[in-house]
């Protein structure tokens, strides 16, 4: 790439404590450059959705500071368009067809109704969906419902796309294709992307960098740069050993096996 990178996130020395008393981040740091492709990857409970809710201004740090585009999360989510968020369910209207459904935030944010069509089609074609304008969510598969949720998500062109375990509640050929053409869309729309994911297969065929979180709890366990080219060929040494990394990196953070 050889570009200046600009740093869009930062977590520093970051605590998130419920008011449970669970403590769902315990010092945790990690920063994240304009562009990447960041998977959290961990045990259930580690602190993946945590950390992202924070991100998205969902959620507060007790301690430490998290910085999105240099500010404060809340300011960026409730003053810009910059971040949008993706969860596991698709959570579509039923009522209202695939066009009205993408183009609902944009409704919400009043832009002008021509601008809003054209950006909703746009984004429809991009997932694949063109011919699909005018079915409702009720005739369509997962998959689809899947690409819709992530067509009004990138609808109003954000800088940040957070998705949380988009793919985990659909078949593994559904989402080995979702996963493809997520990474086409990433090339084309040049978002920065965070992913929560306990698939270490998804990490390493997605990712550029892999924040792996350990369970004791909330703690960045390792950081894996993933430096092989896309669109990555999921039967390949390379890749195994990547996944090899990440597996090992993930049962050590677990205590389950010491390195070496
Ligand atoms: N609103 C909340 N109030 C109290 N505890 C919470 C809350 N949200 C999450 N937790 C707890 O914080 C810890 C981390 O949760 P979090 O959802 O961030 O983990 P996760 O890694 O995303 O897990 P999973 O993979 O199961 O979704 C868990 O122990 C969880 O029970």
């Amino acid at each position: 790439m050889g570009a200046i990178h600009n740093e869009v996130v930062s977590f520093q020395s970051v605590d998130k404590v419920y008011n449970t008393g669970i403590v769902a981040l315990c010092q945790f740091d990690l920063s994240i450059q304009e562009g990447e492709f960041v998977s959290f990857l961990g045990p259930s409970g580690c602190g993946k959705s945590t950390a992202l809710r924070i991100v998205a201004g969902l959620g507060e740090a007790t301690r430490g500071k998290v910085e999105v585009f240099g500010q404060n999360p809340k300011d960026v989510i409730t003053k810009s368009n910059d971040i949008a968020f993706v969860f596991q369910e698709a959570n579509l209207l039923p009522w209202r067809t695939v066009l009205d459904n993408v183009l609902l935030p944009l409704e919400l944010r009043g832009l002008d109704k021509a601008k809003r069509k054209e950006s909703a089609i746009r984004v429809l074609e991009m997932v694949g969906l063109k011919d699909y304008l005018k079915a409702y969510p009720r005739q369509l598969s997962g998959g689809m419902k899947m690409r819709v949720s992530i067509a009004r998500a990138l609808a109003a062109k954000p800088k940040m796309l957070l998705m949380d375990e988009p793919f985990a509640a659909l078949d593994e050929m559904t989402r080995q294709t979702l996963q493809k053409d997520l990474l086409d869309i990433w090339k084309k729309e040049k978002t920065t992307i965070l992913f929560v994911t306990h698939n270490v297969y998804e990490a390493v065929y997605l990712s550029s960098k892999i924040a792996v979180m350990s369970a004791r709890p909330g703690r960045l366990s390792t950081v894996i740069d993933v430096d092989l080219p896309y669109l990555r060929e999921r039967v390949n040494s390379k890749f195994t050993e990547y996944v090899d990394l990440a597996s090992n990196s993930l049962e050590h953070s677990m205590g389950r096996k010491e390195w070496g």
